[in-house]
Parts: structure tokens; sequence; C-alpha cells
């Protein structure tokens, strides 16, 4: 027992050491941010990350680790540099210094992922939500509290608010960049185009993650662009600094594109949990036996069940495509079914086929 005891302290000195040498990897790699941004080189560099990643898996075989441990672990550290720099970048470069910006909605999640971004650019951010908002922000409760005069405008609540909102905002017609950041865009068509009519500088976007991002490489932000050039160009400017990829999309094509991006993928989920949790098997008794799919399938409908359903509605109920996506969804099931029921392997095997070509003509992982 006394040699345990040893040991363990013996490792949990190790681990310290670990813990510091990944402090002073970080100082390091905030000192190349700086150096990359200075010279006005991007914050990623895909090449380099690649050697890193192979040196892990070199080093880790040399010194008898398991090379996919040693590449998961030096991947981690990656993610954590980016999510530094990206920080670093977006609050040296001070985009909205000496500006003001109003988050509408700032209480709720992704208003609240709205206060913290604009903050870290500089913005004196005001809160608009009768919910109140984070302590050290200026709150109003209602609209009506407001001059309006900020140089910033984010709506960011659900889609049936944020038509009124725009309504109202088209009847006070401020001066400031407004932007709506709602799941669809179809809904909220007449109430956008109303406001471009009414001589606002209005665009609209779909941040494509959710509330508890803090790294936005990988992560995509789309643009619909109303028309006003200048609204576009302000608010992409806000994600310049940042490693996000911005997308532009028509109007329509977005919400296409929603109805299966999220609607299509939120439903089966919906299905899978109800299908479960109607079969009469116990959520225990299932995870004695759980596979690793069943286990992945799992974590993301765990992920789903704890989202807002309210919003899941309005993403189904809202969008002009969905009926199409969930049409295509309840054929491809009672295919699947039919084969297994007909007993029909040569066209089962047909269907997985088909799905992995289409599977295969997904872009490559980045390292
Ligand atoms: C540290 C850098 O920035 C990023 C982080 C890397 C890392 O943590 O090793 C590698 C490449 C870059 O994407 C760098 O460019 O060297």
């Amino acid at each position: 027992m006394k040699d345990l005891q040893a040991l363990r302290e013996k490792l949990s000195c190790l681990d310290v050491e670990l813990l510091e040498m990944v402090a002073r990897r970080q100082a390091i790699v905030a000192e190349i941010g700086r150096v990359k941004s200075s010279a006005g080189k991007g914050t990623r560099d895909y090449a380099r990350e690649k050697d890193v990643l192979n040196l892990a898996r070199q080093t880790a075989r040399r010194v008898g680790v398991d090379e996919d441990i040693g590449e998961e672990m030096f991947r981690l550290l990656i993610r954590a540099s980016l999510a530094a720099q990206e920080l670093d970048k977006v609050t040296s470069e001070k985009t909205g210094s000496g500006k003001r910006a109003l988050v509408i909605g700032g209480a709720g999640q992704m208003g609240q992922w709205f206060v913290r971004f604009l903050s870290a650019q500089g913005y004196s951010v005001e809160i608009c939500d009768p919910k109140g908002g984070a302590s050290g922000y200026r709150c109003y409760g209602s609209l009506g509290d407001t001059d309006l005069s900020q140089d910033m405008i984010v709506i960011a609540t659900p889609i049936k608010e944020t038509r009124i909102l725009l309504d109202e905002l088209a009847v006070r017609r401020p001066d400031g960049i407004i932007f709506d950041i709602s799941s669809l865009k179809g809904p909220l068509d007449p109430a956008l185009h109303n406001l471009v009519a009414a001589g606002c500088r209005v665009t609209s976007i779909h941040p494509m993650f959710g509330p508890d991002t803090e790294l936005l490489s990988g992560r995509n932000v789309v643009f619909v662009d109303l028309g006003v050039a200048e609204a576009t160009a302000a608010v992409r400017e806000l994600f310049n600094s940042t490693m996000a990829e911005q997308v532009s999309m028509s109007l329509d094509d977005h919400d296409h594109a929603m109805a299966y991006v999220l609607g299509l993928s939120h439903a089966v989920n919906i299905a899978f949990f109800n299908a479960l949790s109607q079969s009469g098997e116990q959520a225990e008794g299932l995870a004695k036996f759980s596979s690793s799919t069943f286990d992945a399938q799992m974590d993301v409908a765990s992920h789903v069940a704890e989202e807002n359903p309210y919003l899941y509605f309005e993403i189904q109920s809202l969008n002009t495509h969905t009926p199409r996506a969930l049409v295509t969804l309840l054929n491809a099931v009672t295919q699947v079914a039919g084969r297994v029921l007909d007993g029909d392997e040569k066209g089962f095997v047909e269907l997985m086929a088909q799905g992995k070509a289409f599977l295969a003509r997904r872009p490559e992982d980045r390292p």
C-alpha cells in the first residue's frame, strides 16, 4: 500500500509538470499568433498542423505510447491554441472600439453569445430583454425604453418575435446596422424587405453553431444579403478576425438547405428517441448492450433532446420546405422497412451502397 501511495504522488508531480508544459506551449502559441497577425497571415495553418500531428505520432511510437493517443492529445492542444489565438485576434483588432451595440434577446443563449462576442470586439454592449441581462451591461426591458441610437443592432429572439421586432424597427427607422440571426429566413422575408424599403441598413445572418461555441474554426456563418451591401459588409467585418467560414446564400436557398441540415436531422433524432421510448425497452437495460453506433446515435439524440422544443417546432413548422424533407424521410424509412420485411437482400445492399456513395462526396476533414 505504501508503494501505491508513493507511486501516485510521483504521478501527480508528473501531471503537474505536464500541465505546466501545456501552459508554456500556450505562451509560445500566443507569441506566434501575434507574429502572424502583424505579418497579415491567417491564424490557422493546416500544413503546420499536419507536421505537428506527424511529429506527435512519430514521437509517440519512439517512446512507446499509442500513436492514436499521441495524435489525439495534440489535436486537443491545437484546438486550445486556435481558440486562444482567435480570441486574442478578435480582442486586439478592436473593431467595435468607441461604438455601441444593442443585443435584443440578449438574455437568451445565442443572445448571450453575441453579447460576449461584441464585447470582445470592443463594442459597448447594451441588452434589450424583459428577462434582464448579464450584470455590467445596460439593460432595457423593452424596445420602447431605448432611443435605438446604437451603431449595431442584433436581433436574437424566437422567429415569430423577430418578425414583430423587425416591423417595429421599420417604423422607428434606427440609423445603426441591423441584423437578425434567425434559423429560418422565409418567415421574415416581408418584414426584412419592409425594413430595407424603410431605408434601414439591414442584413440577415445565420450562425451555424450553438451558444457553447468558443472556436469558430470549421464553423459556418451564412450571410443572406438583402441588397444593402454596406450592412452585409459591416456584419462580415465582425467575423473577419475569426476563422469562421463566411457563406453567402439567397433567402430561399437558405431555408431549402435548412429543411435538411436542421429539419431532417432534428426529425430523425426526435423519431429515434421516441421510437426507443415507445418500444417498451428500458434505457438502463439497453445501455448494457450498447454498441459504438448506438452510443454515437444516443449522444446526438441526447443533444437534440436538450434543445429548446419551441425553437425546434418553429424550425419545422415555419419552413415552407419542411413537408418535402419530411416526406423524403418517411419514404426512406418505408423503403428500409420494406426491403427488410420482403427479405430483399439485394435491395437492402443497394440502399446502403447508394448512401455510401452519397456520403463519400463529403469534403474531407482537415487535420
Ligand atoms: C501555433 C500556431 O497556430 C496554430 C496552432 C498550431 C499548434 O498548436 O501547434 C499549429 C498551427 C496553427 O494552425 C502556428 O501557426 O504555428
